[in-house]
């Protein structure tokens, strides 16, 4: 494992637009991602929290367009690449274009673990326009080592050269991210890199990157102070100091990322990003971590407790993309609340 060198994906300027609402300023982009391109990180994602073309009423109007963001930071990297995701349904072939004509260099199309088979045209299309295209399996958790191949296979079949197994709800244990990208590695072509994007709602991020790692994951994903959807991705600045201490091989000054962390992504925090009740709730129950201000916002409304919220959405198995499903949820469990309060009063 010395010397290994592990590609880290930097998410804090995509990932981290759902914990600010999507509401991170040109100015903040510019001043992160260059700091991130002068401590080495080798790739930054920069879009919408929910990909190219997320700006909507169910998902969130940002402060800035995917292209604005892409066109501001693009020119200013000396090495550091940029990738853009994109949700089949959200975005199109058109958002391929234009993240191309702004020069993103790698384009991660993301379904859920289910449904790979949304995502041929879009990776046949970025495959054909020579990017790097990564298939990127979100809350894999719901589904076994075994099918979750099957599915990354179908990307593979589509041009996809790097597949992700993505922990979307912070659920996983090591023991489950050893499993599933050793199936992966030891089923795809040696060719098609695997990568582990992880969620901290189980303090797992860092020893479930570390098992990927150890299990065959070339890349990995996380954000400076985790900045990112509900307990954040993997803390970088934590995994650059593991990693670095297993003697393996970044490219990232540890010193100017853990600087990056301290001096510009903690101050940019609307509220502290750490394992609150709801947070750990997500977890806990297997739910998509960018619920989660969605159903605090929810629980403001409508008076009952996000961690209520959250728990019956995972009963139900929700995923990604039912983002109006909380606030019709939250309404019925307001009338179940109030109805139930009232029977008990006329006893
Ligand atoms: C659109 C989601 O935020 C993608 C992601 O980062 C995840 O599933 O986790
Ligand atoms: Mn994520």
């Amino acid at each position: 494992m010395t010397n290994k060198f592990v590609k880290l994906h930097d998410m804090s300027l995509r990932d981290g637009m759902h914990s600010k609402r999507h509401q991170i300023s040109i100015e903040q982009m510019i001043a992160v991602s260059t700091a991130l391109d002068a401590a080495g990180m080798p790739l930054i994602e920069v879009t919408h929290g929910d990909g190219l073309g997320g700006a909507s009423v169910n998902y969130g109007f940002p402060a800035h367009s995917d292209e604005d963001y892409l066109n501001a930071v693009i020119p200013k990297m000396t090495q550091a690449k940029v990738s853009a995701l994109l949700l089949p349904g959200i975005g199109t072939v058109d958002h391929i274009r234009m993240a191309q004509a702004c020069g993103v260099s790698t384009l991660r199309v993301a379904t859920h673990c289910t449904e790979a088979d949304v995502s041929q045209q879009h990776i046949a299309y970025s495959a054909k326009l020579g990017l790097d295209t990564v298939g990127f399996l979100m809350m894999a958790h719901m589904i076994s080592a075994e099918a979750l191949l099957e599915q990354a296979k179908l990307m593979v079949s589509y041009g996809a050269n790097c597949i992700y197994c993505t922990d979307s709800a912070g659920f996983m244990l090591p023991e489950e991210v050893t499993e599933k990208i050793s199936t992966l590695r030891n089923g795809l072509p040696d060719n098609v890199e695997i990568g582990f994007h992880g969620h901290h709602n189980l303090a797992m991020g860092v020893a479930n990157s570390v098992a990927a790692i150890n299990a065959g994951a070339a890349r990995i994903d996380g954000s400076v102070a985790g900045l990112g959807a509900g307990a954040g991705n993997t803390p970088l600045e934590v995994l650059v100091a593991v990693l670095h201490r297993m003697g393996m091989k970044t490219g990232i000054d540890l010193y100017k990322i853990m600087d990056v962390a301290e001096d510009l992504i903690v101050p940019m925090m609307d509220s502290p990003i750490r394992i609150d009740r709801d947070a750990l709730t997500l977890g806990y129950a297997g739910v998509y971590s960018s619920f989660l201000l969605f159903a605090k916002r929810a629980e403001q409304r409508y008076g009952v407790s996000a961690r209520d919220i959250l728990v019956e959405l995972g009963r139900r198995g929700t995923v990604g993309g039912q983002e109006d499903m909380i606030e019709d949820l939250a309404l019925t469990m307001a009338k179940e609340n109030a109805t139930a309060e009232t029977a008990s009063a006329t006893g």
